[in-house]
């Protein structure tokens, strides 16, 4: 199976994708790593680990279509069997999502439906939560809003900044994503009906 990765910064989400297929926890092959931004250092993890790296940067197509347009007709070059946005961080298309629709993943620093959108681990600070997480979902055109296939926990500590809470978190990243992606690649996860089903099983 084919896998392309969408980014826009470390890579930290992606790296965890390339370990998992070196150690043959992910069966599958990266074939591009795209990024919106330049010079990020997501790129360079890509050329490290022999993955065609490109930069399609959104700042040369002032309108949003256009851009999208040319990212979708570049993944489709690669003919992927999955998409998957690690912290890419555009909002993207109706059209484009619908597009892909059913191999389109996303991961989201947050226990959704909960603070949908950017910032949610000092927004879960400043709500006084005592547990916060992420989620991996499938893609839909409403923001944050496709269905979930897994979610992972944290405890929020009294004198947590956002910072602490995001490493905490970004390690239940690193554990999680390349677990689903398993599970896409294997024929065991599908989307119906806008919802996540695993093994027949409803998610
Ligand atoms: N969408 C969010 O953006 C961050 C990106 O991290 P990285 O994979 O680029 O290190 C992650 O925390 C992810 O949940």
């Amino acid at each position: 199976p084919r896998i392309c990765v969408l980014i826009s910064g470390n890579g930290s989400n992606l790296q965890a994708m390339i370990d998992a297929v070196e150690g043959g926890q992910l069966n599958a092959e990266i074939v591009a790593v795209i990024s919106n931004r330049p010079g990020v250092f997501g790129l360079e993890r890509a050329e490290k680990a022999g993955i065609p790296a490109h930069c399609l940067d959104h700042k040369d197509y002032p309108v949003r279509d256009e851009f999208d347009a040319k990212l979708q007709s570049l993944i489709d070059s690669v003919k992927p069997d999955a998409v998957v946005l690690a912290g890419f961080m555009r909002i993207l298309t109706a059209e484009f999502v619908e597009h892909f629709s059913g191999k389109l993943l996303n991961i989201h620093p947050s226990l959704l439906p909960k603070f949908k959108g950017l910032n949610t681990h000092q927004r879960a600070i400043d709500n006084g939560d005592s547990e916060h997480g992420v989620s991996v979902h499938f893609v839909t055109p409403e923001l944050d809003g496709g269905p979930v296939i897994i979610q992972s926990r944290v405890p929020v500590f009294e004198d947590d900044a956002a910072s602490d809470l995001a490493e905490r978190v970004q390690e239940q990243e690193r554990r999680i994503y390349p677990l689903v992606l398993q599970w896409f690649v294997a024929g065991r996860l599908t989307m119906k009906d806008n919802k996540a089903v695993l093994d027949d099983h409803i998610l």
